[in-house]
């Protein structure tokens, strides 16, 4: 598991820990991470050209450090500072042999030198700023940020000009193509728009004792450990039951591709109940959906109930989960009806695509729905359904709602989740999992590959398998969101490129099979 804090979080553990340990000692320990770094990258010092952009706070201090130690080594070092920089580091670094100059002075480099600094440069390292940076860069380091090479700059800290705690960025950013972070995460890192700036990641541990994380991330390790495996005295239904709610007559493939990312997730049976109409000779309730889940998945057990046949509907069986949504289209009022008696029964209940907008409808008629219910119900809306859904329950605007996620992407859904009583996961780049009580996932796996017709569906299946399967909802929607980006993470090695969504049911196998087979766990 990764743990991301606030900045406020990491100032106090920081000065716990100054006021036990010699002055600079922090400090060094993120330089000598941040040289190793260096060292692995560039493979031979001597001789290599660096970089160094340096901003007036310690973020400068930490990359002037690195640039010391590594002209020590033979590296011939640049710094180009925006004003006035850590005392001590520019001496050192100055000592090394390294240069220093400073933008928009006389004395400064011009613009072709500037040029051609970066772009004969093996590696930038980006010391503008860290985690004492507020609001849009200023002119000097915007100029600096927009000149760096984003495939030879490492970020110290964190990509200049994204903030630390939002993920916002405001203006011109550096683009990084590594990030070298120190004592923890910063949320700002995982979060979008800032989180298209780090490139990978890596965290340098200084020993600071931190406070519970305000954001997780998980690994494979902590999905392998989650994935619910049949023990010996498994059952089908001791393994779990799900209940899909899916497909149409109009979009019946959605329902094969929720079923497809069921049978990935784990429970034992899996109870599909689509909507059909009657027949006009027989009388009797048929649809297209259920016939092509039928050909499909032959281990589906499908019903096929009339549009908001309540009775129907719960007649299907008992489980242990349901997830509704994916292929319902036109009649809302009757997919209103099927979420209404859905929301009746005490399970965790996953609700996406065509019954959002009736889950809102329902939620504006009665604010305290889910906040009186006992299971969670957890909603998978992407940007655009999550600015309807904010819409009609709480009456934003759209505008508001798309200012509101740059803004702060994390303490706006917070704030949606609190409001509702919803578990909300934002689907994206970054897809976000929040509780109403406030805990938060990010998931950081995934590819752009997945922005493809029906991921949706088979995500929806897919988290409601490990719900019905026995994870709490929340916890299974941060493991699929998992699951279903190593999935299409995968999809070059297994020649499922352009990825179709129909792939991945056959790619989370592999993907839970490579989880389960790791000679390292
Ligand atoms: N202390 C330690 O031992 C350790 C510290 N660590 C390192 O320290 C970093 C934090 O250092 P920090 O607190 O000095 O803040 P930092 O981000 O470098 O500079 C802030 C200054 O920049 C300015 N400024 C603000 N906004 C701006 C803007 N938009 N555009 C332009 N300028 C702006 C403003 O200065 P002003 O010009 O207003 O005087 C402000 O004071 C942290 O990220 C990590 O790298 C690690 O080594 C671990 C051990
Ligand atoms: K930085």
């Amino acid at each position: 598991m990764r743990n991301a804090h606030t900045v406020e979080q990491v100032r106090a553990a920081e000065a716990e820990r100054f006021a036990v340990l010699p002055p600079g000692a922090l400090m060094q320990r993120a330089v000598f991470g941040l040289v190793a770094y260096v060292v692995r990258r560039l493979g031979r010092v001597h001789g290599a050209r660096i970089v160094i952009l340096a901003g007036s706070g310690d973020n400068g201090g930490d990359a002037l450090w690195a640039g010391a130690r590594l002209a020590a080594r033979g590296a011939r070092v640049d710094a180009i500072a925006t004003g006035t920089t850590h005392p001590q580091a520019t001496a050192a670094l100055l000592a090394a042999g390294g240069h220093r100059q400073i933008v928009a002075t006389s004395a400064g480099p011009d613009e072709p030198t500037l040029r051609a600094l970066l772009e004969r440069a093996d590696l930038v390292l980006d010391g503008l700023l860290g985690i004492g940076g507020r609001g849009g860069l200023r002119p000097a380091h915007a100029r600096l940020a927009a000149l760096a090479p984003p495939r030879r700059t490492v970020a110290v800290d964190l990509p200049s000009g994204v903030d630390a705690d939002t993920g916002a960025v405001a203006g011109d950013a550096i683009r990084a193509s590594a990030t070298i972070t120190f004592g923890t995460y910063k949320r700002g890192l995982w979060l979008m728009p800032g989180a298209a700036h780090t490139g990978p990641v890596e965290l340098v541990d200084i020993g600071l004792t931190l406070p519970e994380p305000d954001l997780r991330a998980l690994d494979d390790a902590d999905v392998r450990a989650a994935l619910p495996v049949p023990h010996e005295t498994a059952s089908k239904y001791r393994r779990g039951v799900l209940g899909l709610v899916a497909g149409s007559d109009d979009y019946p493939g959605a329902a094969v591709l929720a079923v497809g990312g069921a049978l990935r997730g784990g429970a034992g049976y899996l109870r599909v109940v689509s909507v059909g109409r009657a027949d006009p000779a027989s009388g009797r309730i048929h649809g297209r959906a259920g016939d092509h889940v039928r050909a499909a998945h032959p281990e589906a057990v499908v019903t096929d109930i009339a549009p908001g046949d309540r009775a129907a509907l719960l007649a299907a069986g008992r489980v242990q989960a349901w997830a509704i949504g994916p292929g319902l289209a036109g009649d809302t009022s009757a997919t209103g009806a099927s979420l209404d008696a859905l929301l009746g029964e005490d399970v965790p209940l996953v609700v996406d695509a065509g019954a959002l907008d009736p889950l809102a409808d329902l939620l504006a008629a009665d604010r305290t729905r889910l906040h009186r219910r006992v299971a969670p119900v957890l909603v998978t809306p992407h940007e655009g359904e999550f600015a309807r859904l904010v819409g009609r329950v709480l009456g934003w605007d759209a505008a508001k709602a798309a200012d509101e996620l740059a803004a702060d992407r994390l303490a706006t859904v917070r704030r949606v989740a609190a409001e509702t009583g919803a578990v909300i996961l934002l689907k994206g780049a970054r897809t976000l999992v929040v509780e109403p009580s406030g805990t938060a996932w990010v998931n950081t796996t995934g590819s752009p590959w997945l922005g493809t017709a029906g991921s949706g569906d088979v995500l929806t299946g897919l988290i409601g398998s490990l719900a019905a399967a026995g994870l709490p909802v929340a916890f299974a929607g941060a493991v699929g969101a998992h699951l279903h980006g190593r999935a299409a993470e995968r999809a070059g090695v297994h020649g499922c490129l352009p990825l179709a969504a129909s792939d991945l049911p056959r790619l989370l196998a592999a993907t839970v099979t490579d989880l389960l087979t790791d000679p390292a766990r």
